[in-house]
């Protein structure tokens, strides 16, 4: 058994799947573990100290935003859950997928990324060619996601023939049609306008609350987009990049236009905002 240290909190560990979180009470600890980041740092090879010692865990089905201002090592925590960055020290720990051997898990980015010269469909099923997906069963798994995103119209669509939002829409498609268990999101929809947005972001929550198991985790800088989103919220601070807080939205309130302007949204709001204000007054969270 270790012992790990969260700012004034110390949370007792005893195995792999056991959690040491800022806020360790807010977490719904009857799912299992699928992504962990213990003790991880990240110092780059020119010296920049992204992030320090940040302690995350991501249990099965849930919807976990990484907020925080530019800079705060937000995209590189997500790029060692995606074994894409390595940790200079600690570890990332993926528990369900050294079970099974294989790493359920895709990727979106803030640009959509689509190939200019194929169709949508085309641009959908290219992870399943490359991994060697029959061709009947790709073009189901296809047909399926463009559905869940609402582009079950426009799959004989080239990207330059879509919107900004619906290119983005695609890119989920993309990423759903390998039937990840866990779904990593860096600023989707950082690049939209604010009403596309907020549809996307409806769309997504509904998508999440569809899929019973998925497991996502998504980047933003907005406080707003945070808590719509997410069933918890792990706050992070810069210089160096850390964890300074995790907030549960702990609500059964139907994620729609009403909940964005309820007394409820608006409290959220101020917790997340009062995180990172004291953070960069150089305090400490309140977990
Ligand atoms: N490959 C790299 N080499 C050197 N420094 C890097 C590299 N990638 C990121 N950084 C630096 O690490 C720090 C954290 O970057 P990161 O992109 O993780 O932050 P972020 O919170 O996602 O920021 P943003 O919201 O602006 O994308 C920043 O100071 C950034 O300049």
């Amino acid at each position: 058994m270790s012992e790990a240290t969260t700012g004034d909190k110390r949370v007792k560990r005893d195995d792999d799947t056991a959690v040491a979180l800022p806020g360790a009470g807010a977490v719904d600890l009857s799912s299992p573990v699928v992504l962990q980041a213990d003790g991880v740092e990240k110092v780059y090879p020119n010296g920049t100290h992204a992030l320090d010692r940040a302690d995350v865990a991501v249990r099965r089905g849930e919807f976990v935003s990484l907020l925080g201002p530019s800079g705060c090592g937000k995209s590189t925590l997500l790029k060692m859950f995606a074994g894409l960055e390595e940790p200079s020290s600690g570890r990332i720990v993926r528990p369900e997928a050294a079970a099974k051997g294989r790493r359920d898990m895709a990727m979106v980015f803030q640009e959509a990324t689509l190939m200019p010269w194929a169709r949508v469909t085309e641009n959908a099923r290219l992870p399943l060619d490359l991994a060697g997906v029959p061709k009947a069963e790709g073009n189901a798994r296809v047909a399926e996601a463009l559905q869940l995103v609402g582009l079950g119209e426009f799959g004989r669509c080239y990207p330059r023939e879509l919107s900004g939002g619906m290119q983005m829409r695609a890119s989920i498609a993309r990423a759903l049609a390998v039937k990840p268990n866990v779904l990593l999101m860096d600023e989707p929809f950082g690049a939209l306008d604010e009403f596309t947005r907020n549809r996307l972001d409806a769309d997504l929550r509904g998508l999440w609350e569809e899929q019973k198991e998925l497991t996502v985790v998504f980047v933003t800088h907005s406080i707003y987009e945070a808590v719509f989103l997410s069933s918890r919220v792990v706050v992070m601070a810069a210089r160096p990049g850390r964890v300074i807080a995790d907030v549960k939205i702990d609500t059964d309130a139907p994620r729609d236009e009403a909940f964005r302007v309820s007394t409820q949204f608006i409290d959220y709001c101020r917790v997340l905002s009062e995180h990172l204000v004291r953070a960069n007054r150089g305090e400490r969270g309140v977990h």
